[in-house]
């Protein structure tokens, strides 16, 4: 897992923590008569190389809010989840989720990049299901499911197991427990994938793009599982996808993304039926042209 204190780009990261320190001890406290969000973006910069792919971002989402980040391809979607779920580091600007700051730690009123006990805690607080399920091939559906319980969180097998018969029970695969990755379709393996992350209990539940390598026919089963959960559990769901009628059923908001900025957001009627700016009226026209 990257560390930002052994990556190319810390140097950023430290350079600013000191001014992002009380900038963002007066954002909390803005923000926290407000109502405090579950996630918080402040003016974050990721970069690939030269390539500036979040540019100064600031984002929201509340508890409990399910959102859906639209937007054309590099625009940074999946980029804004992978950094949450501290697969990617970050530039500049700080983020906080459920109030803590997720890239770094407080040290003596200042904010300094996080260490890997640190990050460790905080991915605790987020599931990810990824475009490519990335089960565990050697093992089996119920191992997949109570192996980071059991490593992660020390759970013993028995806690372990039973969270494995619920949540494969709420996604509809109680009876395929035994079976290997490879023994299931596409729809299934990611049905598995999703129980998996459900296992961590975590806080905050991260899609990219769940569908986009189904076969059309698999599409509404895994569709019909986020849709559940969204509707019957008080998860914060973060969701990247092309699929913009399921966007819009099951969105609080919409976020249409362009070169790292969030360019229009609001209810899913708004964003998608009456969209404001020209950069999204051209994306979703495009977009409708070509699906
Ligand atoms: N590890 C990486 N190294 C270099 N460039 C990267 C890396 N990951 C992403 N990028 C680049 O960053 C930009 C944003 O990528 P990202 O995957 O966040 O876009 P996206 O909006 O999710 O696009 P898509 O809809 O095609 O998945 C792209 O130009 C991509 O090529």
């Amino acid at each position: 897992m990257n560390n930002p204190i052994n990556n190319d780009n810390s140097s950023t990261v430290t350079d600013k923590t000191q001014d992002v320190a009380v900038a963002s001890a007066e954002g909390a406290a803005a923000s926290a008569a407000a109502g405090e969000p579950i996630i918080r973006f402040e003016k974050v910069v990721k970069k690939f190389g030269e390539v500036t792919v979040l540019d100064e971002l600031d984002f929201e989402v509340r508890k409990g809010e399910k959102v859906t980040i639209i937007g054309p391809s590099g625009s940074g979607k999946s980029t804004v989840l992978r950094i949450l779920m501290t697969l990617e580091n970050i530039n500049d600007g700080v983020i906080y989720v459920t109030g803590k700051p997720l890239w770094h730690e407080e040290k003596n009123g200042e904010l300094v990049p996080a260490g890997e006990a640190h990050l460790r805690e905080m991915r605790k607080e987020m599931g990810m299901v990824f475009q490519q399920f990335n089960l565990f091939p050697h093992m089996t559906v119920r191992r997949n499911v109570t192996e980071a319980p059991v490593q992660v969180l020390k759970l013993s097998k028995e806690e372990a197991n039973e969270r494995a018969d619920k949540y494969l029970e709420l996604v509809g695969l109680s009876d395929q427990s035994d079976k290997f990755p490879s023994q299931l379709s596409g729809g299934q393996q990611q049905r598995v994938a999703i129980a998996r992350a459900l296992a961590m209990h975590p806080n905050i539940m991260l899609f990219d793009e769940p569908t986009s390598s189904l076969d059309p026919e698999l599409v509404g089963e895994v569709l019909n599982v986020i849709q559940r959960l969204a509707e019957e559990h008080d998860l914060t769901m973060l969701l990247v996808t092309h699929e913009m009628q399921f966007a819009k059923q099951i969105s609080d908001r919409v976020c249409f993304f362009d070169k790292g900025k969030i360019v229009e957001q609001g209810a899913p009627d708004d964003v998608l039926t009456h969209p404001q700016e020209p950069r999204t009226q051209e994306f979703l026209k495009s977009f409708i042209e070509q699906h």
